[in-house]
C-alpha cells in the first residue's frame, strides 16, 4: 500500500491536475494499491478564511469572492471532464456552495466567527478539490471514490488543531478500507469529533492525514507531492547554491523544520515515522526528479552536515546575576513561568559559570516574556541577586543539522571559523547533546552572508564564490579581468571556485551587481549601466551588501583610496592591491593596517607592491616567520629603469626608450615616478618594513637621476618633451659607463637599518651585470643565507606578470576562506 498526497499547488490548476492524474494512472498501472489525499486548491483555504471574516464583519462583498472560488472549481471541471459528464459535477459543486452560502449567511447574521465555524468553513476547500478530482478520475473510467475524512479521522473538540483519537481513527480507517477496493480520494486536513462536528488538523494538516492513513494501513511508503524538488540543503531563496538533499533521516528533517525549513512539517508525519514508513518528497512540476527520501536512517552522506536552516527574526532574552550561581531551581522557575504563559523557547544556552541563562523566543513574545520574568523573579531582582532582564532584538538563528556530526570532528570548528573569517559575530550558541544540530544566534543583517558562507564551506563539492570588488580598470585592472575571464572555466571545473565580480569602477563610472558582472563584457556594462563614480558610495554600498567572502581589489595608483582600507578590513573584507601607496605611507599607518587585518581575521595582500608577480613579499614573510634575520638587501627594483638601461645606447633617444617602457606597461601611470626613483624608494621602504626595520619615507637617501626640468614638467606629455631636450645628459651617462665596459644599474640597498638608492655602474663580475628586459633582481643576505645570498630574479614589471600576481593573492584568499 502506498499513500500519495498532493498539495495545494499540485491541485491548483488544470495543467497541474493533469499531471496529478497521470501520476495516479502510472501508479495504478504498476498494480500496488494506493490511496490519495488532496489539499484544497492553492490559495483557497486562505480565501475561505477571508470570506468568513468578511461575512462576520457584515461585508456583503464576500459573495463575490465566493463566486471566484466557485468559478475556479468550475473551470477545472470544464477543462478536464468531457462535456457530457460535466453537469452532474457542476450540480454537486453547486450543492456544496449552497451549503457554504447558508453557513456564511448565518455568520453574517450573528456577526460572529467562532473557531468551530471557521473549521467548518475551511473544510469546504478540501471537500471541493477532492470531489472535483474524484469526478475527473471517474470520467476516465478509474474506479475512484470520494472519501470524506470526517468519517474516519476523529479528534477532540480543539478547533483549529484537533487532537486525533488514534484508537478510534485507526479502527475506522481499517474498517473503511476493508470494505472497498476502489481508489480512495481522501480530503486532507479535515476531521470531525465523535459527535460529527467538523474539525481541522492544524499546520501540515494534509500531510498529517496521509501519515495517519498510511500508519493505520501499515503502508510501505508515502509520497508527498509538492511544488519544489524536495528538501534542500538551505532555503534556495537565500542561498543560490542550495541543492536537493537526496536522503535525510526523520530526526534531521525534524531539526531542520524546527528551524524553519518549510517543505514538510515533520511533526505531522510522526505516525508514519513511528511505523518506519519511508517518505518521499516529490515535485509535481518536475515529475522525473528523484526528490528527497525521508527515512529512519539516512543513506550514506557525502557531507558532514545535511542541511542549514534559519529563523529570520528572534529575540534573545538574557537573565543574569551573581545570585544565580549554585542556586538550584532558577531555570526550573524560569521555564515554568514561560510555559505557563505559553511562550515557546526556541534555543537555550547557559554557560557553566551559571552566571547567566540566555534563550531565544519569537520577538512578538518578547515584551510579555520580560514582564513574566520580572514578576517571577521580583524578589531576586529587588535584592540585586538578579540584574534586570535584557532583551536583544533584530537577531536570527542559523542551525546546521546532520547526523554526520556525530562521527566527524571539526564541524563546529569549521562553522565558527567561517563565521569569524567573514566577520560575523556570534551572539549566542547552542549544541544539543544529540550532536544533531549546532545553532548560532547572529545579527539579522548578517543572515544572508552567514548562510551563504556556511553553505559554501560545508557543501564544498558545490562551487564556492569569492565576491570581488575591483577598483581600477586600467592596465593592471583590465589585464586582471581578462585573466579572470580566461580562467573562469578552469576555476569552476577544477577548483570549484566562482570569481564573482560584484563591483567594478574606474574614475568615471561604477557598477555594483551582487549577481556578478561577466568578465567578457565588463567594460561595456560598467560604461552603459554604471553611475558616476563616487568611491565613498562604492565602499559604503559594498559594506551594505555584506556579501560573504568579499575581496576589495585596488588596481589604482590613487593616494586617497587608501583611507578606505581600514574601513574595509574592519568590515572583514580582505584587500588585495598592487598599489604601493598604503604600505609606503607613514610607518604607523603600515603597522595599523597589518594589525587591523590580523584582528579581523582577514587578509591584506600586496605581493605585487615589489617586483610585480615575483615572489618577494611572500618569501620575506616566510623567512621572517621561521625566524631568519635579514642582514642586507641589495636589489634592482624598477622594471622600467632596468628596461631603459638595457635598451638605451648609442643612436637611441632616451625619451624613445622611456616611451617604449610605458607602451610595454612597465612604467607607473606617470613614468616620472620611476625615473625620479620615487617608485624604487617606495619599494625599498616596503621591503625594509617587511624585514622589521621601521623606516619612514624621508629616511631613504635617493640620488636623483632626472634633471629638474624633466621632474617639474606640469604633465606627462610635457615631461616627454623635456626628456628630449635632456637627451645628451643621459647619453653621456651611458657613454661613460660603456667606456669602462660597465652597465648602469639603479640599485637599492638596505643595510644596518639604512636604505639608499643610487645609480651605479657595475662591471661584468657583478651579479647585477647580466640583466635583460624589465628584470628585477633581489639579493637577500640573511643569517641563514649568509655565504651565498638568496636571489630572486625575473621580469619585475608589466601588465601580465603584475595582474597574475594580484590573481595569485586573490587565490590565496580563496584557500584561506576554505
Ligand atoms: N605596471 C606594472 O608593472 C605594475 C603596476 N603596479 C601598480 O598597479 C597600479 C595600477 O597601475 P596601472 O593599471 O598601470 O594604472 P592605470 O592608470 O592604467 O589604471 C588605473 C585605473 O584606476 C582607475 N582609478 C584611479 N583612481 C580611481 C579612483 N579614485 N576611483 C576609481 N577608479 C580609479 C582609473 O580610472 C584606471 O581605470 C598602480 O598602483 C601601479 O603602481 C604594481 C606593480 C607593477
Ligand atoms: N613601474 C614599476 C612597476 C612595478 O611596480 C616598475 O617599473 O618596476
Ligand atoms: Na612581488
Amino acid at each position: 500500500m502506498k499513500v500519495l498526497k498532493f498539495g495545494g499547488t499540485s491541485v491548483g490548476s488544470v495543467d497541474s491536475i493533469k499531471t496529478v492524474i497521470s501520476i495516479l494512472e502510472k501508479n495504478l498501472a504498476e498494480g500496488e494499491r494506493i490511496a490519495v489525499v488532496f489539499s484544497a486548491m492553492g490559495g483557497v483555504t486562505n480565501r475561505l478564511i477571508e470570506i468568513g471574516k468578511m461575512a462576520a464583519a457584515g461585508n456583503p462583498e464576500y459573495m463575490e469572492f465566493l463566486k471566484v472560488v466557485e468559478e475556479r472549481h468550475f473551470a477545472v471541471v470544464r477543462g478536464l471532464i468531457p462535456v457530457k459528464n460535466q453537469s452532474s459535477t457542476f450540480a454537486a459543486i453547486r450543492g456544496i456552495f449552497n451549503e457554504l452560502e447558508d453557513i456564511l449567511r448565518g455568520v453574517s447574521w450573528i456577526k460572529e466567527l467562532s473557531e468551530r465555524t471557521l473549521d467548518l468553513i475551511m473544510s469546504f476547500g478540501e471537500r471541493l478539490s477532492t470531489l472535483v478530482i474524484t469526478e475527473i478520475l471517474k470520467s476516465k473510467g478509474i474506479a475512484a471514490e470520494f472519501c470524506d475524512a470526517r468519517q474516519i479521522i476523529h479528534t477532540n473538540a480543539t478547533y483549529g488543531m484537533g487532537d486525533v483519537n488514534f484508537e478510534i481513527t485507526n479502527r475506522q480507517i481499517l474498517e473503511y478500507f476493508a470494505k472497498t477496493s476502489a481508489l480512495q480520494c481522501v480530503t486532507g486536513f479535515i476531521a470531525s469529533t465523535a459527535e460529527g462536528v467538523t474539525t481541522t488538523l492544524g499546520r501540515g494538516g494534509s500531510d498529517y492525514t496521509a501519515s495517519i492513513i498510511a500508519a493505520a494501513l501499515d503502508a510501505n511508503s508515502i509520497e508527498i507531492w509538492t511544488d519544489v524538488d524536495g528538501m534542500m540543503t538551505a532555503d534556495p531563496r537565500k542561498v543560490a547554491n542550495a541543492f536537493t538533499i537526496p536522503s535525510i533521516s526523520y530526526s534531521e528533517a525534524m531539526e531542520l523544520s524546527h528551524f524553519g525549513a518549510k517543505v514538510i512539517y515533520p511533526p505531522s508525519l510522526q505516525p508514519a515515522f513511528a511505523k518506519n514508513i519511508t517518505l518521499k518528497v516529490l515535485n509535481t512540476f518536475n515529475v522525473d526528479f528523484e526528490g528527497t527520501y525521508v527515512q529512519k536512517a539516512a543513506n550514506g552522506k557525502d557531507y558532514a552536515i545535511t542541511g542549514i536552516s534559519s529563523i529570520d527574526e528572534i529575540a534573545l532574552v538574557n537573565i543574569q546575576g551573581s545570585g544565580m550561581i549554585g542556586v538550584a531551581g532558577i531555570s526550573g522557575r524560569l521555564f515554568t513561568a514561560l510555559s505557563n504563559n505559553a511562550i515557546s523557547v526556541i534555543l537555550i544556552s547557559q554557560a557553566s559559570s551559571e552566571h547567566s541563562i540566555c534563550f531565544s523566543i519569537d520577538p512578538k513574545n518578547a515584551q510579555r516574556a520580560s514582564e513574566v520574568l520580572e514578576k517571577e523573579f521580583a524578589t531576586e531582582i529587588s535584592l540585586g541577586y538578579i540584574d534586570s532582564i535584557a532583551i536583544e532584538k533584530s537577531l536570527s538563528i542559523i542551525a546546521i543539522v546532520g547526523e554526520g556530526m556525530k562521527k566527524s570532528t571539526g564541524v563546529s570548528g569549521k562553522l565558527f571559523s567561517v563565521l569569524g573569517k567573514n566577520g560575523i559575530n556570534v551572539v549566542a550558541t547552542a549544541q544539543g547533546s544529540s550532536e544533531l544540530n549546532i545553532s548560532v544566534v547572529i545579527a539579522k543583517s548578517d543572515l544572508s552572508k552567514a548562510l551563504n558562507a556556511i553553505h559554501g564551506v560545508f557543501f564544498q563539492s558545490e562551487t564556492r564564490s569569492l565576491n570581488l570588488f575591483i577598483v581600477g580598470m586600467g592596465l593592471i585592472g583590465g589585464t586582471l579581468l581578462n585573466q579572470i575571464k580566461n580562467q573562469t572555466k578552469y576555476l569552476r571545473e577544477e577548483k570549484l571556485l566562482n570569481l564573482n565580480i560584484a563591483g567594478l569602477t574606474n574614475t568615471k563610472k561604477m557598477l555594483l551587481d551582487p549577481d556578478g558582472i561577466q568578465p567578457d563584457n565588463w567594460r561595456d556594462r560598467v560604461m552603459d549601466e554604471g553611475v558616476k563614480t563616487s568611491l565613498p558610495a562604492f565602499v559604503q554600498r559594498m559594506i551594505e551588501l555584506n556579501l560573504p567572502n568579499s575581496v576589495f581589489v585596488d588596481c589604482t595608483s590613487d593616494k586617497d583610496i587608501v583611507q578606505y582600507y581600514h574601513m574595509l578590513l574592519d568590515a572583514s573584507i580582505s584587500v588585495v592591491t598592487p598599489n604601493k601607496v598604503a604600505n609606503s605611507g607613514t610607518y604607523s599607518e603600515y603597522v595599523s593596517l597589518q594589525r587591523t587585518a590580523l584582528q579581523r581575521g582577514v587578509k591584506f595582500l600586496y605581493e605585487t607592491n615589489v617586483g610585480a608577480g615575483l615572489p618577494i613579499i611572500n618569501t620575506i614573510q616566510g623567512l621572517m616567520a621561521s625566524g631568519d634575520k635579514f642582514l642586507k638587501i641589495e636589489a634592482i627594483l624598477s622594471g622600467t629603469l632596468s628596461y631603459i638601461f638595457n635598451n638605451f645606447g648609442p643612436g637611441i633617444r632616451f625619451a624613445d626608450v622611456v616611451r617604449e617602457a610605458k607602451a610595454k606597461g612597465f612604467t607607473e601611470p606617470d613614468p616620472r615616478e620611476d625615473l625620479s626613483g620615487a617608485d624604487v624608494g617606495r619599494k625599498i621602504l616596503i621591503l625594509a618594513r617587511e624585514v622589521g626595520v621601521p623606516l619612514e619615507a624621508d629616511e631613504i637617501t635617493i640620488k636623483a637621476i632626472l634633471p629638474g626640468n624633466c621632474l617639474n614638467a606640469p604633465t606627462v606629455d610635457a615631461f616627454f618633451q623635456e626628456l628630449e631636450i635632456s637627451d645628451n645628459f643621459f647619453a653621456s651617462m651611458q657613454a661613460e659607463a660603456e667606456a669602462k665596459q660597465e652597465k648602469l644599474r639603479f640599485i637599492a640597498t638596505l643595510e644596518n637599518g639604512k636604505a639608499s638608492i643610487a645609480l651605479k655602474t657595475v662591471d661584468a663580475q657583478h651579479p647585477f651585470y647580466t640583466l635583460s628586459g624589465s628584470d628585477n633582481i633581489i639579493s637577500f643576505t640573511t643569517e641563514r643565507y649568509k655565504d651565498r645570498p638568496l636571489v630572486i630574479k625575473g621580469p619585475g614589471a608589466g601588465a601580465e606578470v603584475t595582474a597574475s600576481g594580484v590573481f595569485a593573492d586573490i587565490m590565496s584568499i580563496s584557500s584561506y576562506l576554505g
